[in-house]
């Protein structure tokens, strides 16, 4: 921990090794899985700094409606109501989904940890004895997905089965398939990991079918640029490997200035020798008709050569006519989402 504390901090009142000692208080959505995610990251943070955490729920609009999600802009909302509660100085840092974070920087925050990472693939729910793989789904199957990325490779590789649109939270999803409502569900591992739910995972989805949502499985740590004490803290459960790996397919999905319902994946694993890191990413047609992907590894020992390999692959995905197929898409009912002959769009998070 930093030995200077903060004194311009609103949420801070103690001084010297007293601020030390004082709770640091990590913001949350109400959400079950919002809050095993701080839950886990808060334990974390303890362990790694003897420090202890305080949870503080946040109410924020998006938990509260039952409307579409696309309404307000995928997972915007929810990331907002957070930043805002920590701009105020109502908390001293906020945990995310980082799959859920815009892409565009926010000048007054600061990305202060990215934990080691959950298991970073997809997951098929649903009843034991189902098929592991989509192309084994007898005809008009019902999967449930509300993610286009998820939906276009599900597509692609099995056009008979029905992909059905889905929203709400892992439990509710889940409820679709034992209701009968639904015959399986495509969720993140990571997030029915947290939950305690592997026990509904009939198989995680290798890669090379469902390359997963860029950084989906790991957290973002944020705090406020000006609070470098708290930022130190956080500094502690920082995972190298893990932040290499995540921005680099963050860069990946920048680079391709994509909608944020666009379906866009990509992973990057550890190769080798362990200085390696190949990046695969892809992009699709919603419907799966068209999936365009590719492949680059590079020796990666700084977050810097990360964020290059996932420009260099996004270039790539764009020279093979990835751009194309991402403009052609309709424009979704989304506000911040512009037609697609608009100019550059700062903010692209990944929907599912
Ligand atoms: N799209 C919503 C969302 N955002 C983060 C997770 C949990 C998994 C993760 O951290 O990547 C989920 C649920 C899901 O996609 O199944």
């Amino acid at each position: 921990m930093s030995p200077h504390s903060d004194h311009d901090h609103p949420a801070t009142h103690a001084h010297g090794a007293r601020e030390e000692k004082r709770p640091l208080l990590l913001g949350t959505r109400r959400s079950k899985l919002a809050v095993a995610q701080a839950t886990w990251a808060a334990h974390r943070v303890t362990e790694a700094t003897g420090r202890p955490v305080r949870l503080v729920t946040l109410s924020t609009e998006g938990d509260e409606s039952d409307a579409p999600i696309e309404r307000f802009g995928s997972t915007g909302v929810f990331v907002t109501a957070l930043r805002e509660a920590l701009l105020a100085g109502k908390v001293d840092f906020v945990v995310h989904s980082f799959k859920d974070l815009p892409t565009a920087p926010e000048p007054e925050l600061r990305l202060a940890a990215v934990p080691v990472r959950e298991d970073p693939r997809d997951a098929l729910a649903g009843p034991a004895g189902l098929p592991a793989d989509f192309a084994g789904f007898p005809p008009g199957t019902r999967v449930g997905t509300g993610s286009p990325r998820r939906a276009a490779q599900i597509l692609a590789v099995a056009p008979h089965v029905s992909v059905v649109p889905l929203r709400g939270n892992v439990d509710s999803r889940l409820a679709r398939v034992s209701d009968g409502d639904l015959d399986a569900v495509v969720l993140a591992m990571a997030g029915l990991a947290r939950l305690g739910r592997l026990a509904d995972v009939v198989a995680p989805l290798p890669p090379e079918t469902l390359l997963p949502a860029p950084a989906q499985g790991a957290l973002a740590l944020e705090c406020r640029g000006a609070d470098p004490a708290t930022a130190a803290a956080l500094a502690a459960v920082n995972d190298p490997e893990t932040r290499r790996a995540v921005t680099a397919e963050r860069a990946f999905l920048a680079g391709l200035d994509a909608g944020c319902t666009s379906p866009v994946a990509a992973l990057a694993v550890r190769e080798g020798d362990g200085r390696t890191l190949r990046l695969d990413g892809m992009v699709a047609t919603p419907d799966g008709s068209t999936v365009l992907r590719r492949s680059l590894s590079a020796p990666v020992t700084r977050t810097e050569h990360a964020r290059a390999l996932g420009e260099r692959l996004a270039r790539m995905l764009l020279d093979a006519g990835g751009g194309d197929l991402l403009a052609a898409q309709p424009p979704v009912d989304d506000p911040r989402r512009r037609p697609a002959q608009a100019p550059h769009q700062p903010t692209t998070p990944a929907l599912g």
